[in-house]
């Protein structure tokens, strides 16, 4: 159920908070079962990400470190500047480590080509990528997600975590926003 003030924003819901927890719980199996007997270090790029980062690392029946990082590339603009730029660095050192890179988009993938790269130069033991969701037809670089929730179409969707002009994170639903919202 969508909040009153928000239904006119969005032309339709893309999944649902049940059908977003069923995908995170199947993640989460597939994570358990790859990092068995090993460490696992959960990253998470604010703020989008922070609702895919609550519900997962709670879906993982296991110890986990998590550590945020906050990087910024859209603003208020529905369209990648492609300019990343670090707002908090990490708590944690890499070296070492099993990083999971925990993101709620990779739209054109520019943040996470980025991210990748700049995590990768601390020496992590692996470094993956899990993505909730994906455009695959707004790729500007190719980004390789062993973990993965749903490909979707390239409109701009806001919800669980995903903002346009920061409103909409706190939906529980993600969906497509509306283009009179932002045209
Ligand atoms: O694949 P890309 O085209 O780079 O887009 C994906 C990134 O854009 C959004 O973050 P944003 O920069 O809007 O910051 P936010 O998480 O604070 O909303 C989103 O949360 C991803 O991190
Ligand atoms: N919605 C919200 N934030 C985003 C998107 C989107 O479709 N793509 C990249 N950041
Ligand atoms: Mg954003």
């Amino acid at each position: 159920m969508l909040p009153e003030d928000v239904e006119s924003d969005l032309s339709r819901v893309l999944y649902s908070e049940a059908e977003i927890k069923d995908k995170l719980r199947e993640l989460a199996r597939q994570i358990e079962a790859d990092y068995e007997g090993r460490d696992l270090l959960l990253i998470a790029v604010l703020k989008g990400a922070v609702m895919v980062m609550a519900d997962l690392a709670r879906e993982l029946h296991r110890d986990v470190e998590i550590d945020f990082m906050a990087v910024s590339s859209y603003g208020a603009s529905t369209h990648s500047s492609g300019v990343v730029r670090i707002v908090k660095d990490l708590d944690i050192d890499l070296a070492g480590r099993n990083v999971l890179i925990v993101e709620d988009i990779i739209d054109s993938g520019l943040t996470l080509d980025w991210l990748r790269h700049n995590l990768q130069s601390r020496n992590p033991a692996s470094l993956e990528i899990c993505a909730l969701l994906r455009k695959p037809t707004a790729a500007k670089v190719d980004i390789d997600a062993k973990y993965l929730g749903f490909d979707i179409p390239n409109e701009f969707v806001v919800g669980y975590g995903l903002d346009y002009a920061e409103r909409y994170r706190n939906l529980r639903s993600i969906g497509i926003l509306a283009p009179h919202v932002y045209s």
